[in-house]
């Protein structure tokens, strides 16, 4: 098992946003984690990546407990992710964000600044490179010198992806990557998560476009208010009368695609 959750709670005064939640992420696979608006995916990931301590419960990744890193070291183990909300410099160039995504694996700091010692314009070149890589990988080596403020949605998404990639993951997690895009769109950013995989790179993520992730998921976890309703393949979710109940009972609505 790659990353595995055990128990794993957290909550923000009288509210639970995550409640006990035991879940496993097996590696070369793609993972979904679906449930109505508040049910608690955010929060999740943000638990798995150090963004919030949880309350309690653990996260063990490739055999280790993670659980009281920060961010910075999880994300140098190889776990990467992405925002909802894209979080990008909309005045910087797509190359200049991407860029930022491999300092992560670099080692120069401020006196190689001051200095402009060789280590610094090596690692500068390195990280350069690395953003070309990932920018062809995403199919956005013709927009790298447009600031992000002038592309579009779909490829905002595509730089958040480069962005997550330039870290050199071994698992990503990516916070509703398609929302905002339309189905054609959809279908390419689809695709790219499929890519992914076969670059042998792990992938979960949180969506609301029902049928994407029907096509898309090997696995599917559902939460609600926080719980882990249920688990399993596309089939075995369509199927499974609590989360229809989850998601037509008032909780939240699907979006068709
Ligand atoms: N930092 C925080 N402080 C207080 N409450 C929070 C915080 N973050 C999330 N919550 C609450 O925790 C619950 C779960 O939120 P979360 O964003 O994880 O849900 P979600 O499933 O990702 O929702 P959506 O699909 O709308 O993005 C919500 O009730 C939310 O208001």
């Amino acid at each position: 098992m790659l990353l595995q959750t055990k128990g794993l709670t957290k909550s923000f005064g009288g509210l639970t946003a995550v409640n006990n939640v035991d879940f496993e992420i097996e590696k070369g696979k793609i993972t979904a984690i679906i449930g109505p608006n508040g049910a608690g995916k955010s929060t999740f990931f943000n638990l798995i990546s150090g963004f919030h301590p949880p309350t309690s419960g653990s996260v063990v990744y490739n055999g280790t407990d993670i659980t009281p890193l920060k961010s910075y070291q999880i994300a140098k183990l190889g776990i990467a992710r992405t925002f909802q909300t894209t979080n990008l410099f909309e005045q910087s160039t797509v190359l200049d964000n991407v860029i930022i995504g491999h300092r992560l694996r670099t080692k120069s700091g401020l006196f190689d600044a001051i200095f402009q010692t060789p280590r610094l314009k090596r690692e500068e070149n390195e990280c350069k490179e690395k953003a070309y890589e990932v920018l062809e990988f995403v199919g956005l080596t013709n927009l790298a010198d447009m600031p992000v403020a002038g592309v579009s949605q779909e490829a905002k998404k595509r730089t958040a992806f480069a962005l997550a990639l330039a870290t050199d993951p071994e698992i990503v997690f990516l916070d509703e990557p398609a929302a905002g895009v339309n189905p054609e769109e959809t279908d390419g950013l689809a695709e790219l998560m499929k890519k992914m995989v076969t670059k042998g790179i792990t992938v979960c993520t949180i969506e609301h476009k029902m049928q994407m992730i029907m096509n898309l998921a090997d696995k599917i976890m559902v939460l609600n208010y926080g719980k882990k309703i249920a688990e399993g393949t596309p089939e075995e979710i369509k199927n499974n009368e609590v989360v229809i109940e989850a998601y037509l009972g008032g909780g939240g609505v699907a979006r068709a695609n």
